[in-house]
């Protein structure tokens, strides 16, 4: 469970990123995020990992607080997490199979077991015929995907995607947001952000939560709020 009660989030140079946001996310919910650039969406993902802290409110993710103060808990709490963002490149030189397993390098997995979650998720991905090719040398399609294998091969509870979309046409797109979303399951939360609403909005099942200036609204679409707690 995720909740944030009256959270809000300035920097330290006083930018208020976002403004008294209530929210709660239940386990296996599909989450988009979607607003202008600048609204805050960015800062939402930051915030549920972790990375920052509420100026003030509380938020509460998997029964850890996120506050200051309360860093050595953070840290653990990020096990669980699966991470798609442009900012954790993928390494160059290496293969697509090391660069999975190095997801997973701080969980405390043997280097066997490592190498076989690492194999699944690149063949869950369907990158089979790619484990062992060095990454500069695939496409941006394919990396996309080197970066979900990375994501899901830590077997997350939440796998949080940041703009997975941007730089693909629109048919990629798409399967890559079909491939995210098919991860979610009974206790995997996924969360997607994206400015592309075209892509997005025909979902049946489906938390939205659009951000504006800092301020959000939620529509949950379909059933899958009922059936979380099964
Ligand atoms: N580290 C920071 N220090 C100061 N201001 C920041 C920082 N990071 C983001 N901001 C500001 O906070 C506001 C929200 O930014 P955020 O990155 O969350 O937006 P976003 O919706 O993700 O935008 P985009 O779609 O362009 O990525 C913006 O005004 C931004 O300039």
């Amino acid at each position: 469970m995720i909740q944030l009660n009256g959270v809000s989030l300035a920097y330290r140079d006083g930018t208020k990123a976002l403004n008294d946001v209530n929210l709660q996310i239940k386990p296996g919910e599909l989450v988009y995020i979607t607003g202008p650039s600048g609204s805050g969406k960015t800062s939402l993902l930051k915030l549920l990992m972790g990375v920052e802290t509420p100026t003030s409110g509380t938020l509460e993710v998997f029964g850890v607080n996120i506050r200051k103060g309360n860093a050595r808990r953070i840290r653990r709490l990020r096990k669980a997490y699966g991470p798609v963002f442009q900012e954790f490149k993928l390494i160059d030189g290496r293969s697509a199979i090391e660069n999975v397993m190095m997801g997973m390098r701080f969980l405390g997995v043997s280097p066997k077991k490592m190498r076989e979650s690492a194999t699944n998720a690149l063949i869950r991905v369907g990158l089979e015929h790619k484990i062992k090719a060095k990454v500069e040398h695939l496409s941006w399609g394919e990396i996309q995907r080197v970066a979900i294998a990375r994501a899901v091969a830590r077997k997350p509870r939440l796998i949080i995607a940041d703009e997975p979309t941007g730089n693909l046409d629109h048919a990629n797109a798409l399967k890559i947001l079909e491939l995210l979303t098919s991860f979610r399951d009974k206790d995997t939360t996924v969360i997607i952000t994206s400015h592309a609403t075209h892509l997005i909005e025909g979902q049946a099942e489906a938390t939205y939560i659009r951000v504006n200036n800092g301020n959000i609204t939620v529509e949950q679409r379909g059933e899958q709020n009922e059936n979380t707690d099964l």
